[in-house]
């Protein structure tokens, strides 16, 4: 043994007894390793070995270079080492990436003490602090932040990070549109300092509010910027640990509008952008509820265009909107801006008048509503006339509620169209009878078909040539207990209104084809059965499967049936008449135009749907034997109609004469009291085997 190994030895024990190793032995979170001069292993804590892997046994009496530095470090740590224990150079504490015994590096703080002990020896002891979670957090951190960063970026909102009292602390926005400042003008300021007065407020209360509620609250606001107004919609997040709330927001312009389109369009009309039926009953809810509060009068006009179907069929379309946004103008501009007027569908518009201290006023309004009527419009470079007439319903005088005064209003709008059209009627209580009347008879209809008070009548129809009875007009009858007989003149058109008419048609349809069937078994011929179809009817979408299906269930050639419309039914326009008029003609049944003569008679439906029969009103009948020009209009409806290869019908044939003349006419078929009122079946069956 040499005096060096001797020192060695000597040192180690030392080192050992040195009461500072004690202590390093108790914290093991720090790797302490002491090295005497040639840099061999005198001192290993229990903290080394955890961070390193190697036992107090295996590190004891290597050298440092050999155990954790890795080789391209070794001269540089071999020679720093050098010129501390020569020159006393210390070596600096540092950020060092060593080795552990399995090879991994091993991230720490290091630092470095030099002793000279008693034997006059240097001895170097390194205190390493692992810093690999250290590292890892600021990793995470690094990666959070430009995790952030791309978010931000890729996010067209606006982050703003501030304090609870509304400094703002920190801003991120893809792009600067949207700011309504500066960052300068933001970043330290105070959102009431930068923001209009109105919305720094909201920002406020709302931080206010998600601060007491403790959650995200978010809202929406305005703000004028240089290109135009922009909507926003602001989430407050609360980051309550530090006193500070994240402010993210959103530009919403586009939804903004898109949902004020949807607003405009549910409840404004879109052709006169007047409101609609919805919100004009709203507001008069509103203006009655005011003038209960405020004990005052209020009017309800209900207005009807005179004739505006006749107009918009003949000029088209395109010259019936553009009247009805003149017509809506012209009503805007007689009225005061707290009134309203509205568009209720088709012709009818609403005027709601609020504040009416006498009951002269609104007659004087009705007047100037008149008035202003009477300029002709100019469309297209024409000139056309048109009339108003006017129903007028007082609160409270004719009702308290909303729909009680649209219906009185409505009421006394068809008395202003009976005193002749271009006035106004005020609602009186005569009228409420006509009213309740149509109230009793739609309330005594429903239910009536389940009482079977409803029986269908038949009227024949007689070959003009041959005096052969070719079929019958199905009509309805209904007897009612409390109300009696009422005629269908009086019912179909509330059962129409009412929507009654689609489970009323469907028995009428029902109860004519299973006649149909009987009658043609029964004499073994061949007789058509014409039906009425009212336009509510062609929204019964499974009508038409209905009508198949018995016609297939009785065997009956499609061609026996006969469906009667008016003109009313084609003037709406609407796609699915046209789509079922299409597919009646396909299914091989047979469309009459009924009441021809009445309305506008037009020849371009005849043209333009497939009609088969043409049915002349009997108001023309009436007189053709007296009166020329009439008759000349039936011949010329009937060579019209021929020349379409349509069939025609003459109805309310009660005389021979008539008779006799719609032979020479060339009329192909009659019907009417002369041959037969409309019958029961039994009768008609009766009257038909007598016939033969
Ligand atoms: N003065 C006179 N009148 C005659 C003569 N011949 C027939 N009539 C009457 O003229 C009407 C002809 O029916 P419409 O034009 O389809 O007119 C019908 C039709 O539009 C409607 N209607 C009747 N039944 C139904 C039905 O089942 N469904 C639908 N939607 N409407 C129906 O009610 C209207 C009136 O029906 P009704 O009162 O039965 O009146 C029937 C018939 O009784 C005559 O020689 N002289």
């Amino acid at each position: 043994m040499n005096s060096k190994t001797v020192v060695n030895m000597l040192t180690h024990q030392y080192a050992i007894n040195d009461p500072l190793h004690q202590l390093f032995d108790a914290v093991n979170v720090i790797s302490v390793q002491g090295y005497d001069q040639e840099r061999r292993v005198i001192y290993w804590n229990q903290g080394s070995e955890l961070l390193y892997g190697y036992t107090e046994e295996e590190a004891k009496g290597k050298k440092l270079e050999d155990l954790i530095i890795p080789e391209p470090m070794r001269e540089g740590v071999i020679a720093a080492h050098s010129d501390w224990v020569k020159h006393g150079i210390e070596i600096p504490a540092s950020e060092a990436i060593l080795r552990d015994k399995s090879g991994k590096d091993i991230i720490v703080f290091s630092s470095h003490v030099m002793f000279t002990n008693q034997h006059n020896i240097k001895q170097m002891y390194c205190i390493d602090i692992d810093l690999s979670d250290v590292k890892q957090a600021q990793a995470q951190a690094i990666f959070k932040d430009h995790m952030l960063e791309t978010i931000f970026g890729a996010i067209p909102d606006l982050f703003f990070l501030m304090e609870e009292c509304g400094t703002i602390i920190d801003y991120h926005a893809s792009d600067d549109e949207h700011l309504y400042a500066s960052p300068e003008q933001f970043i330290g300021n105070n959102m009431a300092d930068v923001l209009p007065e109105e919305v720094a407020s909201k920002f406020q209360s709302h931080i206010a509010k998600a601060l007491q509620q403790k959650t995200m609250v978010s809202f929406e606001y305005a703000l004028t910027m240089p290109h135009g107004v922009v909507y926003f919609e602001a989430r407050i997040g609360l980051l309550s640990e530090y006193h500070q709330v994240m402010l993210i927001i959103r530009d919403i312009t586009e939804q903004y509008k898109s949902a004020e389109v949807i607003r405009h369009q549910a409840y404004f009309d879109s052709l006169t952008s007047l409101p609609n039926r919805f919100l004009a009953l709203d507001r008069l809810s509103q203006i009655l509820i005011e003038a209960q509060r405020s004990n005052e009068k209020a009017a309800v006009f209900f207005l009807d265009l005179d004739d505006f179907k006749k107009v918009n069929d003949s000029l088209g379309h395109e010259v019936g909107d553009k009247l009805l946004i003149e017509s809506a103008k012209r009503l805007q501009q007689v009225l005061r801006k707290e009134d309203t007027v509205g568009r209720l569908g088709g012709d009818e518009f609403i005027v709601l008048l609020r504040g009416l201290t006498e009951h002269h006023n609104a007659l004087v309004i009705a007047e100037n509503l008149l008035k202003t009527f009477r300029k002709p419009f100019e469309v297209d470079g024409r000139e056309l006339v048109l009339t108003l007439s006017i129903g007028i319903a007082i609160y409270p005088k004719n009702g308290n509620c909303a729909s009680d005064l649209l219906r009185c209003a409505d009421t006394a709008m068809y008395q202003a169209k009976a005193l002749g059209r271009n006035t106004y009627s005020f609602f009186t209580k005569e009228m409420n009878i006509i009213m309740q009347r149509r109230f009793e008879i739609e309330g005594q209809m429903r239910g009536a078909l389940e009482r079977n008070e409803f029986e269908l009548y038949y009227q024949p129809q007689v070959d003009v040539k041959k005096g052969h009875i070719i079929g019958a007009e199905a009509l309805l009858r209904w007897n009612n207990p409390v109300l009696g007989n009422v005629t269908p003149e009086e019912f179909i058109p509330i059962a129409e209104n009412s929507g009654l008419i689609v489970p009323i048609g469907r028995f009428v349809i029902k109860q004519a084809l299973w006649f149909l069937h009987l009658w043609q078994n029964t004499e073994q011929k061949k007789y058509t059965m014409a039906v009425n179809l009212s336009p509510r009817q062609f929204r019964d979408t499974e009508l038409l499967n209905f009508i198949k299906n018995i016609l297939k269930d009785k065997q009956i050639d499609t061609d026996s049936l006969e469906l009667e419309i008016t003109e009313g039914v084609l003037m709406t326009g609407q796609s699915f008449i046209h789509d079922a008029i299409v597919e009646i003609n396909a299914l091989g049944i047979k469309l009459s135009m009924d009441d021809f003569g009445t309305g506008y008679s037009s020849l371009s439906y005849l043209r333009q749907y497939p009609f088969d029969v043409l049915k002349i009103d009997r108001s023309f009948i009436n007189c053709i034997t007296e009166n020329k020009p009439d008759c000349d209009l039936v011949k010329a409806t009937i060579a019209m109609s021929h020349s379409l290869g349509l069939k025609v019908v003459a109805e309310g044939v009660e005389t021979k004469e008539q008779l006799l003349l719609l032979n020479d006419l060339n009329c192909d078929f009659v019907q009417g009291y002369y041959f037969s009122k409309p019958l029961p079946a039994k009768q008609l069956l009766e009257l038909s085997a007598a016939h033969k």
